[in-house]
């Protein structure tokens, strides 16, 4: 209901949703009808469409290269008359297409199961929004250009390299039931239209389905917007990290929220 109200002065975004996993028989039957009606019930006025992929075909490659494009546009701040800024960040986006492809292809050390969870809008609908994003984010899918507008991962692992870690549930055997969200981002052109709030709720939706218990994500202690994104979705503080770890790495200090699922 908060989202409903949240737009009112929106118009509806009618995305498509597209898990891209390692494996296609990592989403339940009901969890396309789950997705569908959540979104419908909440945001959509329009059904989502949502495919469960395999990266194995390189068809959807395609699709992983417009969200590493998307998350390079929103992780990095470019000065666009800067010297040889578009090889810059094609080498970004290049880096960032190899690391997703790796882990959602199940090939990343420590890490049971990830999914890229991206929503697409048709390339009509952001045509006349924004040339720099539909010429940065576009795929094609079924003899149609779409473009990324948002996109995350969620990773079934027990921690994240670099980051705090979470401590529910009590680790007792070989299952893991614990889960991260990273990489959370929304093209700029679209921010405060609720598609943040939709991320969240497919992401829950889909570690829901793969049995996950509890939900984690990290925030800069300074990302107001997300922190508030994250906190209105349900998610609350846990721990931080402790001032010289960031110091080290040389970045903001994290918070560390969780969610019970
Ligand atoms: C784990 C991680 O990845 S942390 C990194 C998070 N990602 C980033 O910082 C990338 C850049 N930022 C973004 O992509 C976006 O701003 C996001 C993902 C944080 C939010 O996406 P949006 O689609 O704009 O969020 P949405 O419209 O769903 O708003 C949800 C709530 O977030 C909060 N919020 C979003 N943007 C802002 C803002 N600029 N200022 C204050 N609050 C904000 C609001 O509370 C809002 O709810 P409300 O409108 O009911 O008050």
């Amino acid at each position: 209901m908060t989202l409903l109200s949240s737009l009112c002065s929106c118009p509806p975004i009618p995305c498509s949703w597209f898990p891209l996993t390692s494996n296609t028989n990592a989403f339940s039957k009901n969890l396309r009808t789950q997705i569908q009606s959540s979104a419908s019930t909440n945001i959509f006025t329009q059904k989502f469409d949502t495919t469960l992929l395999s990266i194995d075909e390189s068809f959807y490659e395609d699709e992983l290269w417009a969200a590493a494009r998307l998350r390079v546009r929103s992780f990095h701040q470019f000065r666009p008359d800067a010297f040889g800024i578009q090889d810059h960040m094609r080498y970004l986006a290049e880096r960032e297409f190899e690391a997703l492809k790796e882990r959602v292809s199940g090939k990343r050390m420590g890490f049971r199961r990830v999914s890229c969870i991206n929503a697409s809008l048709p390339l009509s609908h952001i045509a006349s929004l924004s040339d720099d994003l539909s010429s940065s984010c576009k795929f094609s899918a079924n003899g149609e250009d779409r473009i990324v507008v948002a996109t995350l991962d969620l990773n079934q692992c027990l921690n994240l390299p670099d980051e705090i870690v979470g401590l529910k549930p009590e680790v007792t055997g070989a299952d893991i039931t614990r889960a991260y969200l990273s990489n959370v981002c929304v093209a700029e052109e679209l921010h405060r239209n609720g598609l943040g709030y939709a991320l969240l709720e497919v992401s829950k939706l889909v570690a829901y389905d793969w049995g996950i218990t509890d939900l984690y994500v990290h925030v800069a202690v300074d990302n107001e917007p997300a922190k508030k994104l994250y906190i209105k979705s349900g998610f609350v503080y846990e721990s931080e990290e402790p001032a010289w770890q960031a110091r080290f790495l040389d970045r903001p200090r994290r918070l560390l929220l969780w969610s019970g699922l």
